[in-house]
Protein backbone atom coordinates (compact mmCIF):
# COMPACT_ATOMS: atom_id res chain seq x y z
CA UNK A 1 0.00 0.00 0.00
CA UNK A 2 1.52 2.86 -1.02
CA UNK A 3 2.03 6.42 0.83
CA UNK A 4 -1.09 8.17 -0.67
CA UNK A 5 -3.36 5.38 -0.51
CA UNK A 6 -2.96 4.85 3.46
CA UNK A 7 -3.50 8.60 3.47
CA UNK A 8 -6.55 7.88 1.76
CA UNK A 9 -8.20 5.42 3.78
CA UNK A 10 -7.64 7.57 6.49
CA UNK A 11 -9.17 10.42 5.55
CA UNK A 12 -12.30 8.13 4.43
CA UNK A 13 -12.22 6.77 7.80
CA UNK A 14 -12.60 10.19 9.49
CA UNK A 15 -15.40 11.53 7.23
CA UNK A 16 -16.87 8.32 8.32
CA UNK A 17 -15.92 8.39 11.99
CA UNK A 18 -16.97 12.27 11.86
CA UNK A 19 -20.43 12.12 12.33
CA UNK A 20 -20.61 10.00 15.62
CA UNK A 21 -17.41 11.68 17.17
CA UNK A 22 -19.04 15.15 16.28
CA UNK A 23 -22.15 13.76 17.89
CA UNK A 24 -20.32 12.24 20.93
CA UNK A 25 -18.44 15.69 21.40
CA UNK A 26 -22.38 17.06 21.36
CA UNK A 27 -23.60 15.32 23.97
CA UNK A 28 -20.74 15.30 26.22
CA UNK A 29 -20.40 19.14 25.84
CA UNK A 30 -23.72 19.77 26.84
CA UNK A 31 -23.77 17.37 29.91
CA UNK A 32 -21.10 19.30 31.22
CA UNK A 33 -22.60 22.44 30.41
CA UNK A 34 -25.84 21.27 32.03
CA UNK A 35 -23.86 19.82 34.98
CA UNK A 36 -22.18 22.80 35.44
CA UNK A 37 -25.05 24.57 35.36
CA UNK A 38 -26.89 22.69 37.92
CA UNK A 39 -23.51 22.76 40.24
CA UNK A 40 -23.87 26.74 39.52
CA UNK A 41 -27.71 26.79 40.60
CA UNK A 42 -26.69 24.87 43.55
CA UNK A 43 -24.07 26.80 45.17
CA UNK A 44 -25.98 29.95 44.71
CA UNK A 45 -28.81 28.64 46.16
CA UNK A 46 -26.84 26.90 48.32
CA UNK A 47 -24.97 30.29 49.44
CA UNK A 48 -28.28 32.08 49.33
CA UNK A 49 -29.74 29.86 51.95
CA UNK A 50 -26.32 30.22 54.17
CA UNK A 51 -26.63 33.95 54.07
CA UNK A 52 -30.30 33.39 55.02
CA UNK A 53 -29.81 31.71 57.77
CA UNK A 54 -26.86 33.73 58.78
CA UNK A 55 -28.53 36.90 58.74
CA UNK A 56 -31.90 35.14 60.05
CA UNK A 57 -29.91 33.64 63.33
CA UNK A 58 -28.15 37.63 63.93
CA UNK A 59 -31.33 38.60 64.19
CA UNK A 60 -32.34 35.79 66.61
CA UNK A 61 -29.66 36.70 68.72
CA UNK A 62 -30.51 40.16 68.85
CA UNK A 63 -34.31 39.30 69.53
CA UNK A 64 -32.45 37.12 72.57
CA UNK A 65 -30.80 39.84 73.81
CA UNK A 66 -33.87 41.92 74.01
CA UNK A 67 -35.48 39.33 76.27
CA UNK A 68 -32.63 39.32 78.41
CA UNK A 69 -32.30 43.19 78.90
CA UNK A 70 -36.30 43.06 79.36
CA UNK A 71 -36.13 40.71 82.42
CA UNK A 72 -32.99 42.25 83.87
CA UNK A 73 -35.25 45.32 83.63
CA UNK A 74 -38.11 43.76 85.23
CA UNK A 75 -35.47 42.16 88.19
CA UNK A 76 -34.09 45.58 88.82
CA UNK A 77 -37.31 47.07 89.47
CA UNK A 78 -38.81 44.12 91.38
CA UNK A 79 -35.83 44.52 93.62
CA UNK A 80 -36.15 47.95 94.15
CA UNK A 81 -40.23 47.59 94.32
CA UNK A 82 -40.69 44.40 96.64
CA UNK A 83 -44.52 45.94 97.27
CA UNK A 84 -45.89 46.36 93.70
CA UNK A 85 -48.84 43.83 93.01
CA UNK A 86 -48.36 42.69 89.55
CA UNK A 87 -51.21 39.96 89.68
CA UNK A 88 -53.47 43.20 90.27
CA UNK A 89 -52.58 45.10 87.78
CA UNK A 90 -53.11 42.45 85.23
CA UNK A 91 -56.38 41.99 86.62
CA UNK A 92 -57.50 45.32 85.84
CA UNK A 93 -59.57 46.62 82.70
CA UNK A 94 -58.05 49.29 81.03
CA UNK A 95 -60.50 51.98 82.42
CA UNK A 96 -59.64 50.86 85.76
CA UNK A 97 -56.51 50.70 85.36
CA UNK A 98 -56.02 54.10 83.84
CA UNK A 99 -58.00 55.38 86.25
CA UNK A 100 -55.45 54.34 89.18
CA UNK A 101 -52.96 55.99 87.37
CA UNK A 102 -54.60 59.26 86.98
CA UNK A 103 -54.77 59.13 90.63
CA UNK A 104 -51.32 58.01 91.29
CA UNK A 105 -52.74 54.93 92.91
CA UNK A 106 -50.35 53.08 90.37
CA UNK A 107 -47.00 54.22 88.72
CA UNK A 108 -46.30 53.86 85.01
CA UNK A 109 -43.25 52.10 86.00
CA UNK A 110 -45.12 49.45 88.03
CA UNK A 111 -47.90 48.57 85.28
CA UNK A 112 -45.18 49.05 83.00
CA UNK A 113 -43.04 46.02 84.53
CA UNK A 114 -46.02 44.06 85.63
CA UNK A 115 -46.98 43.66 81.69
CA UNK A 116 -43.33 42.85 80.90
CA UNK A 117 -42.93 40.38 83.25
CA UNK A 118 -46.34 38.94 81.93
CA UNK A 119 -45.30 39.41 78.93
CA UNK A 120 -41.82 37.79 78.67
CA UNK A 121 -43.99 34.02 80.42
CA UNK A 122 -46.71 34.46 77.11
CA UNK A 123 -43.69 35.13 75.25
CA UNK A 124 -41.91 31.83 76.21
CA UNK A 125 -45.06 29.94 75.80
CA UNK A 126 -46.78 31.26 72.12
CA UNK A 127 -43.48 32.91 70.33
CA UNK A 128 -45.69 36.02 70.04
CA UNK A 129 -42.97 38.82 70.56
CA UNK A 130 -40.57 39.59 67.62
CA UNK A 131 -38.50 42.52 69.46
CA UNK A 132 -38.72 44.09 73.43
CA UNK A 133 -38.50 47.84 72.90
CA UNK A 134 -36.01 48.02 75.26
CA UNK A 135 -36.10 52.41 75.24
CA UNK A 136 -39.47 52.07 77.30
CA UNK A 137 -37.01 53.65 79.68
CA UNK A 138 -36.47 56.94 77.85
CA UNK A 139 -40.41 56.95 77.40
CA UNK A 140 -41.20 56.57 80.55
CA UNK A 141 -38.56 59.69 81.19
CA UNK A 142 -40.55 61.44 78.55
CA UNK A 143 -44.03 60.15 79.87
CA UNK A 144 -42.78 62.46 82.98
CA UNK A 145 -41.82 65.64 80.76
CA UNK A 146 -45.58 65.87 79.28
CA UNK A 147 -47.64 68.42 81.06
CA UNK A 148 -50.75 67.06 81.29
CA UNK A 149 -52.20 63.57 80.89
CA UNK A 150 -53.18 61.99 77.87
CA UNK A 151 -55.95 59.43 77.62
CA UNK A 152 -53.41 56.28 77.60
CA UNK A 153 -51.35 57.97 80.34
CA UNK A 154 -49.17 54.93 81.24
CA UNK A 155 -50.58 52.18 79.68
CA UNK A 156 -48.32 50.07 78.53
CA UNK A 157 -49.46 48.80 74.19
CA UNK A 158 -47.56 46.29 71.89
CA UNK A 159 -48.01 47.01 67.73
CA UNK A 160 -47.73 44.22 65.24
CA UNK A 161 -44.04 43.98 63.54
CA UNK A 162 -44.76 46.00 60.24
CA UNK A 163 -45.90 48.94 62.10
CA UNK A 164 -42.92 51.46 62.11
CA UNK A 165 -41.10 51.93 65.34
CA UNK A 166 -37.66 54.00 64.86
CA UNK A 167 -34.45 52.13 64.68
CA UNK A 168 -36.20 48.89 64.47
CA UNK A 169 -37.15 47.00 61.10
CA UNK A 170 -40.15 46.37 59.86
CA UNK A 171 -39.93 43.09 58.51
CA UNK A 172 -43.12 41.69 57.58
CA UNK A 173 -41.58 38.22 58.29
CA UNK A 174 -39.18 38.80 54.87
CA UNK A 175 -35.18 39.04 55.29
CA UNK A 176 -34.51 41.78 52.72
CA UNK A 177 -35.85 44.39 55.03
CA UNK A 178 -33.95 43.01 58.37
CA UNK A 179 -31.15 45.69 57.46
CA UNK A 180 -33.72 48.78 56.72
CA UNK A 181 -34.05 50.53 60.00
CA UNK A 182 -36.95 52.65 60.75
CA UNK A 183 -35.54 56.38 61.17
CA UNK A 184 -38.57 57.26 62.96
CA UNK A 185 -41.47 56.30 64.56
CA UNK A 186 -44.60 56.11 62.52
CA UNK A 187 -47.21 58.36 62.77
CA UNK A 188 -49.49 55.79 64.75
CA UNK A 189 -46.74 54.90 67.66
CA UNK A 190 -45.84 59.01 67.43
CA UNK A 191 -49.57 59.20 68.42
CA UNK A 192 -50.01 56.57 70.57
CA UNK A 193 -47.00 58.02 72.63
CA UNK A 194 -48.18 61.85 72.51
CA UNK A 195 -51.22 60.26 74.28
CA UNK A 196 -49.16 58.95 76.56
CA UNK A 197 -48.76 55.30 75.69
CA UNK A 198 -45.50 53.03 76.26
CA UNK A 199 -45.12 51.12 73.41
CA UNK A 200 -43.36 47.83 74.85
CA UNK A 201 -43.17 45.26 71.90
CA UNK A 202 -43.47 44.58 68.64
CA UNK A 203 -45.82 41.39 67.58
CA UNK A 204 -45.20 38.45 65.47
CA UNK A 205 -46.46 38.34 61.68
CA UNK A 206 -47.06 35.61 58.44
CA UNK A 207 -44.31 35.85 56.28
CA UNK A 208 -45.40 38.04 53.70
CA UNK A 209 -48.59 39.30 55.76
CA UNK A 210 -50.67 37.57 53.38
CA UNK A 211 -51.14 34.58 55.57
CA UNK A 212 -54.00 33.68 58.44
CA UNK A 213 -51.35 31.79 60.55
CA UNK A 214 -48.67 33.87 62.11
CA UNK A 215 -45.56 32.26 60.95
CA UNK A 216 -42.43 32.95 59.43
CA UNK A 217 -38.54 31.83 59.30
CA UNK A 218 -37.08 34.21 60.92
CA UNK A 219 -39.00 34.85 64.22
CA UNK A 220 -41.08 31.33 63.94
CA UNK A 221 -44.76 29.69 64.86
CA UNK A 222 -46.89 31.62 66.92
CA UNK A 223 -49.03 29.47 69.28
CA UNK A 224 -52.48 30.18 70.42
CA UNK A 225 -52.35 31.08 73.94
CA UNK A 226 -55.06 29.13 74.89
CA UNK A 227 -54.17 26.12 73.67
CA UNK A 228 -51.11 25.44 72.26
CA UNK A 229 -51.68 22.91 69.83
CA UNK A 230 -53.64 25.64 67.92
CA UNK A 231 -52.50 28.44 65.64
CA UNK A 232 -53.19 31.92 67.03
CA UNK A 233 -54.64 33.02 63.44
CA UNK A 234 -52.77 35.95 60.86
CA UNK A 235 -51.61 38.05 59.95
CA UNK A 236 -51.90 40.16 63.50
CA UNK A 237 -51.32 36.92 65.07
CA UNK A 238 -48.25 37.92 67.63
CA UNK A 239 -50.79 40.62 68.85
CA UNK A 240 -53.68 38.32 69.30
CA UNK A 241 -51.50 36.05 70.82
CA UNK A 242 -49.76 38.31 73.53
CA UNK A 243 -53.21 39.98 74.41
CA UNK A 244 -55.23 36.88 74.91
CA UNK A 245 -52.62 35.18 77.05
CA UNK A 246 -52.73 38.78 79.47
CA UNK A 247 -49.55 40.24 78.39
CA UNK A 248 -50.57 43.19 76.84
CA UNK A 249 -53.44 45.45 77.72
CA UNK A 250 -53.99 46.88 74.41
CA UNK A 251 -52.11 46.59 71.01
CA UNK A 252 -52.46 47.78 66.60
CA UNK A 253 -53.28 44.69 64.79
CA UNK A 254 -54.18 45.24 60.63
CA UNK A 255 -56.53 44.06 58.40
CA UNK A 256 -56.97 43.62 54.94
CA UNK A 257 -58.97 40.52 54.12
CA UNK A 258 -59.36 39.61 58.03
CA UNK A 259 -55.87 39.83 59.86
CA UNK A 260 -57.38 41.62 63.06
CA UNK A 261 -60.65 40.10 63.03
CA UNK A 262 -59.33 36.19 62.99
CA UNK A 263 -56.90 36.38 65.38
CA UNK A 264 -59.45 38.36 67.82
CA UNK A 265 -61.54 35.52 67.45
CA UNK A 266 -59.05 32.57 67.28
CA UNK A 267 -57.36 33.91 70.79
CA UNK A 268 -60.44 35.05 72.64
CA UNK A 269 -60.21 39.06 72.24
CA UNK A 270 -61.44 42.04 71.03
CA UNK A 271 -60.86 43.77 67.45
CA UNK A 272 -61.71 46.51 64.91
CA UNK A 273 -61.05 46.62 61.57
CA UNK A 274 -62.06 50.69 61.03
CA UNK A 275 -62.88 52.43 58.17
CA UNK A 276 -60.26 53.05 55.44
CA UNK A 277 -58.02 55.47 56.30
CA UNK A 278 -59.53 56.44 59.37
CA UNK A 279 -55.73 55.34 61.19
CA UNK A 280 -52.94 56.56 58.84
CA UNK A 281 -50.70 53.84 57.62
CA UNK A 282 -47.84 56.40 57.50
CA UNK A 283 -44.46 54.23 57.86
CA UNK A 284 -46.52 51.28 58.13
CA UNK A 285 -44.84 48.61 55.58
CA UNK A 286 -46.91 46.93 53.06
CA UNK A 287 -46.47 44.25 51.04
CA UNK A 288 -48.43 45.54 47.76
CA UNK A 289 -47.26 49.46 47.65
CA UNK A 290 -50.35 50.82 46.07
CA UNK A 291 -52.92 48.46 46.46
CA UNK A 292 -56.08 50.05 47.21
CA UNK A 293 -58.83 48.31 46.83
CA UNK A 294 -59.08 46.39 48.96
CA UNK A 295 -57.07 48.48 51.54
CA UNK A 296 -54.99 47.56 54.34
CA UNK A 297 -56.14 49.17 57.57
CA UNK A 298 -54.52 49.44 61.40
CA UNK A 299 -57.06 49.12 63.97
CA UNK A 300 -56.81 48.10 67.87
CA UNK A 301 -57.46 44.57 70.02
CA UNK A 302 -57.72 44.37 73.19
CA UNK A 303 -59.82 42.54 76.19
CA UNK A 304 -63.31 44.13 75.43
CA UNK A 305 -64.89 46.29 73.65
CA UNK A 306 -64.83 49.63 75.85
CA UNK A 307 -60.89 49.54 75.34
CA UNK A 308 -61.11 49.16 71.48
CA UNK A 309 -63.34 52.42 71.99
CA UNK A 310 -60.70 54.13 74.30
CA UNK A 311 -57.75 53.31 71.75
CA UNK A 312 -59.80 55.29 69.09
CA UNK A 313 -60.73 58.15 71.30
CA UNK A 314 -56.69 58.63 71.82
CA UNK A 315 -55.62 57.96 68.26
CA UNK A 316 -58.57 59.96 66.24
CA UNK A 317 -57.10 63.44 67.78
CA UNK A 318 -55.42 66.47 66.38
CA UNK A 319 -51.91 65.16 66.74
CA UNK A 320 -52.94 62.62 63.63
CA UNK A 321 -54.69 64.73 61.91
CA UNK A 322 -51.51 67.24 61.85
CA UNK A 323 -49.10 64.60 61.16
CA UNK A 324 -50.86 63.22 58.53
CA UNK A 325 -53.69 65.30 57.09
CA UNK A 326 -54.48 62.35 54.65
CA UNK A 327 -56.75 60.84 57.34
CA UNK A 328 -60.42 62.69 57.41
CA UNK A 329 -59.87 65.17 60.69
CA UNK A 330 -63.00 63.45 62.38
CA UNK A 331 -63.21 62.78 66.05
CA UNK A 332 -64.48 59.76 67.58
CA UNK A 333 -68.50 60.18 68.36
CA UNK A 334 -68.74 59.28 72.16
CA UNK A 335 -72.81 60.44 71.13
CA UNK A 336 -73.32 57.53 68.64
CA UNK A 337 -71.18 55.43 71.07
CA UNK A 338 -72.87 55.56 74.36
CA UNK A 339 -76.75 55.49 72.58
CA UNK A 340 -78.69 53.30 74.12
CA UNK A 341 -81.40 53.43 71.12
CA UNK A 342 -82.73 50.32 70.13
CA UNK A 343 -81.54 48.63 67.30
CA UNK A 344 -82.11 47.17 64.12
CA UNK A 345 -79.84 44.25 63.87
CA UNK A 346 -79.36 42.47 60.60
CA UNK A 347 -77.76 39.03 60.91
CA UNK A 348 -76.68 35.59 58.67
CA UNK A 349 -75.50 32.60 59.92
CA UNK A 350 -73.91 31.46 56.78
CA UNK A 351 -73.21 33.75 53.75
CA UNK A 352 -73.44 30.62 51.28
CA UNK A 353 -69.94 30.53 50.47
CA UNK A 354 -68.40 29.85 53.61
CA UNK A 355 -69.92 27.53 56.25
CA UNK A 356 -69.73 28.12 60.10
CA UNK A 357 -69.12 26.26 62.50
CA UNK A 358 -72.18 24.45 64.24
CA UNK A 359 -70.37 26.46 67.41
CA UNK A 360 -69.98 29.42 65.34
CA UNK A 361 -73.76 29.15 63.98
CA UNK A 362 -75.32 28.75 67.79
CA UNK A 363 -73.47 31.79 68.80
CA UNK A 364 -75.28 33.67 66.21
CA UNK A 365 -78.22 32.13 66.46
CA UNK A 366 -77.93 32.62 70.62
CA UNK A 367 -76.90 36.59 70.25
CA UNK A 368 -79.99 37.30 68.23
CA UNK A 369 -81.99 35.74 70.99
CA UNK A 370 -80.23 37.95 73.44
CA UNK A 371 -80.74 41.19 71.40
CA UNK A 372 -84.33 40.53 71.22
CA UNK A 373 -84.44 40.12 75.00
CA UNK A 374 -82.18 43.35 75.31
CA UNK A 375 -84.98 45.27 73.16
CA UNK A 376 -83.53 45.41 69.45
CA UNK A 377 -85.28 44.22 66.05
CA UNK A 378 -83.17 41.76 64.53
CA UNK A 379 -83.57 41.01 60.95
CA UNK A 380 -82.29 38.33 58.78
CA UNK A 381 -80.29 39.41 55.65
CA UNK A 382 -79.03 37.30 53.01
CA UNK A 383 -75.52 39.30 51.94
CA UNK A 384 -75.48 39.85 47.99
CA UNK A 385 -73.41 37.67 45.21
CA UNK A 386 -70.56 36.48 47.89
CA UNK A 387 -68.57 34.23 45.47
CA UNK A 388 -68.68 36.47 42.97
CA UNK A 389 -67.51 39.42 45.26
CA UNK A 390 -65.09 37.20 47.23
CA UNK A 391 -63.23 36.01 43.83
CA UNK A 392 -64.13 38.02 41.38
CA UNK A 393 -64.11 41.59 43.83
CA UNK A 394 -61.69 41.04 46.26
CA UNK A 395 -59.09 38.08 44.98
CA UNK A 396 -58.77 39.37 41.49
CA UNK A 397 -57.90 43.07 42.81
CA UNK A 398 -55.58 41.86 45.80
CA UNK A 399 -53.65 40.30 43.08
CA UNK A 400 -54.16 42.31 40.23
CA UNK A 401 -50.66 42.20 38.96
CA UNK A 402 -51.07 38.17 38.65
CA UNK A 403 -49.23 37.96 42.43
CA UNK A 404 -45.96 39.18 40.84
CA UNK A 405 -45.10 41.73 43.57
CA UNK A 406 -45.81 38.99 45.98
CA UNK A 407 -43.61 36.72 44.57
CA UNK A 408 -40.61 39.28 43.83
CA UNK A 409 -40.97 39.60 47.85
CA UNK A 410 -40.98 36.07 48.83
CA UNK A 411 -38.56 35.05 46.17
CA UNK A 412 -35.38 36.35 48.20
CA UNK A 413 -36.43 34.35 51.33
CA UNK A 414 -36.58 30.78 52.18
CA UNK A 415 -40.66 30.22 51.86
CA UNK A 416 -42.22 29.22 55.04
CA UNK A 417 -44.29 26.12 55.00
CA UNK A 418 -47.46 28.37 54.86
CA UNK A 419 -46.46 29.86 51.96
CA UNK A 420 -45.66 27.21 49.81
CA UNK A 421 -48.75 27.29 47.89
CA UNK A 422 -49.12 30.61 47.44
CA UNK A 423 -45.43 31.33 45.91
CA UNK A 424 -46.45 28.16 43.69
CA UNK A 425 -49.41 30.16 42.42
CA UNK A 426 -47.35 33.22 41.73
CA UNK A 427 -44.70 31.19 39.76
CA UNK A 428 -47.27 29.82 37.57
CA UNK A 429 -46.96 31.02 34.42
CA UNK A 430 -50.39 32.55 33.20
CA UNK A 431 -50.94 29.57 30.55
CA UNK A 432 -50.35 27.16 33.12
CA UNK A 433 -53.04 28.81 35.13
CA UNK A 434 -55.35 28.79 32.53
CA UNK A 435 -55.19 25.12 31.54
CA UNK A 436 -55.08 24.00 35.06
CA UNK A 437 -58.61 26.17 35.28
CA UNK A 438 -59.67 24.53 32.05
CA UNK A 439 -59.28 21.16 33.14
CA UNK A 440 -60.13 21.29 36.99
CA UNK A 441 -63.25 23.20 36.26
CA UNK A 442 -65.68 19.99 35.91
CA UNK A 443 -64.06 18.47 39.19
CA UNK A 444 -63.13 21.68 41.12
CA UNK A 445 -65.22 24.43 39.79
CA UNK A 446 -64.26 26.85 42.84
CA UNK A 447 -60.75 25.92 42.18
CA UNK A 448 -60.71 26.78 38.98
CA UNK A 449 -62.29 30.17 39.20
CA UNK A 450 -59.54 30.90 41.89
CA UNK A 451 -56.83 29.59 39.52
CA UNK A 452 -58.44 32.36 36.54
CA UNK A 453 -58.67 34.90 39.68
CA UNK A 454 -55.17 35.01 40.10
CA UNK A 455 -54.49 36.15 37.05
CA UNK A 456 -55.40 39.37 38.06
CA UNK A 457 -56.27 41.81 36.09
CA UNK A 458 -54.95 42.23 32.59
CA UNK A 459 -55.10 45.85 31.13
CA UNK A 460 -56.17 49.36 31.83
CA UNK A 461 -59.73 48.67 30.55
CA UNK A 462 -60.08 45.66 32.59
CA UNK A 463 -58.68 47.70 35.74
CA UNK A 464 -61.57 50.17 35.13
CA UNK A 465 -63.85 47.63 34.96
CA UNK A 466 -63.08 46.26 38.04
CA UNK A 467 -63.51 49.51 39.88
CA UNK A 468 -66.68 49.84 38.30
CA UNK A 469 -67.78 46.72 39.22
CA UNK A 470 -66.47 47.32 43.07
CA UNK A 471 -68.94 50.43 42.67
CA UNK A 472 -71.90 48.59 41.70
CA UNK A 473 -71.18 45.90 44.14
CA UNK A 474 -71.16 48.32 47.15
CA UNK A 475 -74.21 50.13 45.86
CA UNK A 476 -76.22 46.85 45.96
CA UNK A 477 -74.97 46.20 49.24
CA UNK A 478 -76.07 49.63 50.24
CA UNK A 479 -79.24 49.09 48.65
CA UNK A 480 -80.14 45.60 50.42
CA UNK A 481 -78.68 47.42 53.66
CA UNK A 482 -81.58 50.22 53.54
CA UNK A 483 -84.16 48.09 52.24
CA UNK A 484 -83.98 46.69 55.46
CA UNK A 485 -83.32 49.79 57.28
CA UNK A 486 -80.26 48.44 59.43
CA UNK A 487 -78.19 50.04 62.17
CA UNK A 488 -75.50 47.08 61.99
CA UNK A 489 -74.98 43.65 60.63
CA UNK A 490 -74.42 40.69 63.04
CA UNK A 491 -72.13 38.03 61.24
CA UNK A 492 -70.54 34.59 62.00
CA UNK A 493 -67.01 35.10 62.26
CA UNK A 494 -63.95 32.55 61.33
CA UNK A 495 -63.35 29.97 63.97
CA UNK A 496 -62.55 28.12 66.90
CA UNK A 497 -59.14 28.10 66.48
CA UNK A 498 -57.59 25.99 64.14
CA UNK A 499 -54.90 23.23 64.72
CA UNK A 500 -51.49 24.60 63.47
CA UNK A 501 -50.90 24.25 60.07
CA UNK A 502 -54.10 24.62 58.60
CA UNK A 503 -55.52 28.18 58.69
CA UNK A 504 -52.13 28.58 56.45
CA UNK A 505 -53.32 26.14 54.54
CA UNK A 506 -56.71 27.61 54.25
CA UNK A 507 -54.49 30.61 51.86
CA UNK A 508 -53.32 28.88 48.54
CA UNK A 509 -56.35 26.82 48.06
CA UNK A 510 -59.39 29.39 48.54
CA UNK A 511 -62.72 28.24 47.53
CA UNK A 512 -61.90 24.27 46.63
CA UNK A 513 -64.78 22.89 47.80
CA UNK A 514 -67.41 23.53 50.62
CA UNK A 515 -65.42 21.37 53.75
CA UNK A 516 -67.58 21.05 56.54
CA UNK A 517 -64.48 23.36 58.69
CA UNK A 518 -65.93 23.28 61.26
CA UNK A 519 -65.68 19.67 61.94
CA UNK A 520 -62.54 18.90 60.02
CA UNK A 521 -60.08 21.89 60.66
CA UNK A 522 -61.53 22.92 64.61
CA UNK A 523 -62.04 21.06 67.15
CA UNK A 524 -63.45 22.17 70.56
CA UNK A 525 -64.59 25.55 71.07
CA UNK A 526 -62.82 27.46 73.69
CA UNK A 527 -65.23 27.53 76.29
CA UNK A 528 -66.51 30.38 77.95
CA UNK A 529 -64.42 33.12 76.56
CA UNK A 530 -65.81 36.24 76.42
CA UNK A 531 -65.41 36.73 72.48
CA UNK A 532 -66.12 39.91 70.55
CA UNK A 533 -65.74 41.96 67.70
CA UNK A 534 -66.90 45.28 66.94
CA UNK A 535 -66.53 47.37 63.57
CA UNK A 536 -66.89 50.85 62.46
CA UNK A 537 -68.41 52.36 60.32
CA UNK A 538 -70.12 55.62 58.92
CA UNK A 539 -70.56 58.73 55.88
CA UNK A 540 -67.50 58.60 53.80
CA UNK A 541 -65.59 61.47 55.61
CA UNK A 542 -63.85 62.21 51.72
CA UNK A 543 -67.34 63.53 51.21
CA UNK A 544 -67.55 65.40 53.78
CA UNK A 545 -70.38 63.97 55.48
CA UNK A 546 -70.50 64.41 59.65
CA UNK A 547 -71.67 61.20 60.54
CA UNK A 548 -69.11 58.75 61.98
CA UNK A 549 -71.34 56.61 63.58
CA UNK A 550 -69.41 54.04 65.27
CA UNK A 551 -71.96 50.89 67.26
CA UNK A 552 -70.88 48.86 70.02
CA UNK A 553 -73.55 46.92 71.19
CA UNK A 554 -72.23 44.82 73.57
CA UNK A 555 -70.15 41.69 74.25
CA UNK A 556 -71.36 38.09 75.01
CA UNK A 557 -70.58 35.35 76.44
CA UNK A 558 -70.42 32.45 73.72
CA UNK A 559 -68.18 29.95 72.44
CA UNK A 560 -67.19 31.83 69.12
CA UNK A 561 -66.76 35.16 68.34
CA UNK A 562 -69.10 37.10 66.80
CA UNK A 563 -69.02 40.29 64.71
CA UNK A 564 -71.18 42.84 64.26
CA UNK A 565 -70.11 45.55 61.27
CA UNK A 566 -71.97 48.63 60.53
CA UNK A 567 -72.01 49.71 56.87
CA UNK A 568 -69.25 51.95 56.09
CA UNK A 569 -66.66 49.17 57.11
CA UNK A 570 -68.13 46.53 55.16
CA UNK A 571 -68.44 48.62 51.99
CA UNK A 572 -64.65 49.42 52.35
CA UNK A 573 -63.60 46.53 52.29
CA UNK A 574 -65.87 44.53 49.79
CA UNK A 575 -65.92 41.73 52.98
CA UNK A 576 -69.12 41.14 54.66
CA UNK A 577 -67.67 39.16 57.21
CA UNK A 578 -64.42 38.39 58.81
CA UNK A 579 -64.71 34.67 57.49
CA UNK A 580 -63.52 35.76 53.88
CA UNK A 581 -61.03 33.40 52.06
CA UNK A 582 -61.00 31.18 55.55
CA UNK A 583 -63.29 28.76 55.94
CA UNK A 584 -63.47 27.21 51.85
C1 LIG B 1 -51.19 34.26 42.63
C2 LIG B 1 -51.10 34.34 44.05
C3 LIG B 1 -52.37 33.99 44.78
C4 LIG B 1 -52.36 34.57 46.11
C5 LIG B 1 -53.58 34.32 46.91
C6 LIG B 1 -53.62 35.34 47.97
C7 LIG B 1 -54.78 35.19 48.90
C8 LIG B 1 -54.91 36.41 49.74
C9 LIG B 1 -55.37 36.22 51.12
C10 LIG B 1 -55.55 37.52 51.81
C11 LIG B 1 -54.87 37.62 53.10
C12 LIG B 1 -55.10 38.96 53.71
C13 LIG B 1 -54.55 39.03 55.06
C14 LIG B 1 -54.92 40.34 55.71
O1 LIG B 1 -56.07 40.54 56.09
O2 LIG B 1 -54.04 41.18 55.91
Amino acid sequence: MSWTTDLGTMHERWQEMLPEYGLNMAWKVAASLGCLLAATVFVLKWKKKRLFLKRVEQEQKRREETVKAMQEKVNGFKKKNPGVDQKRILNLSLTELLELLRDGSLSPEGVLYAYVEKALEVNENTNCVTVFLTDCEDQLQELKKQETHGPLYGIPISVKEHIGYKRQPSTCGLVQYLDDLENDDSVAVKVLKKQGAIVFAKTNVPQSLFCYETSNPIYGLTLNPQNQAKCSGGSSGGEGALIGGGGSILGLGSDTGGSIRIPASFCGVAGLKPSTNRISMKEVREIIDGLTIPSTVIGPLARDVDSLALCMKALLCDEMFKLDPTVPPLPFNDQVYSSSKPLRVGYYETDGFNLPSPGMRRAVLETTKLLEEAGHTVVHFTPPRIDYMKEELFMRNLVADGGATLYDKLNKNIIDPNLQEVYLMSCLPAVVRKALSFFLKPWFPRMARSLTCSLGISSMKDHWRSQTAVQEYQAEFIAEWKTLELDVLLCPMTGPAYNIGYAGKLLGRPGWRRAPVGRSMCSSPIPGRIMSALHEGGGDPHQGTKKQNIKVLSYFRADSLILFQPLQSIVDYLSPSGSVYTQA
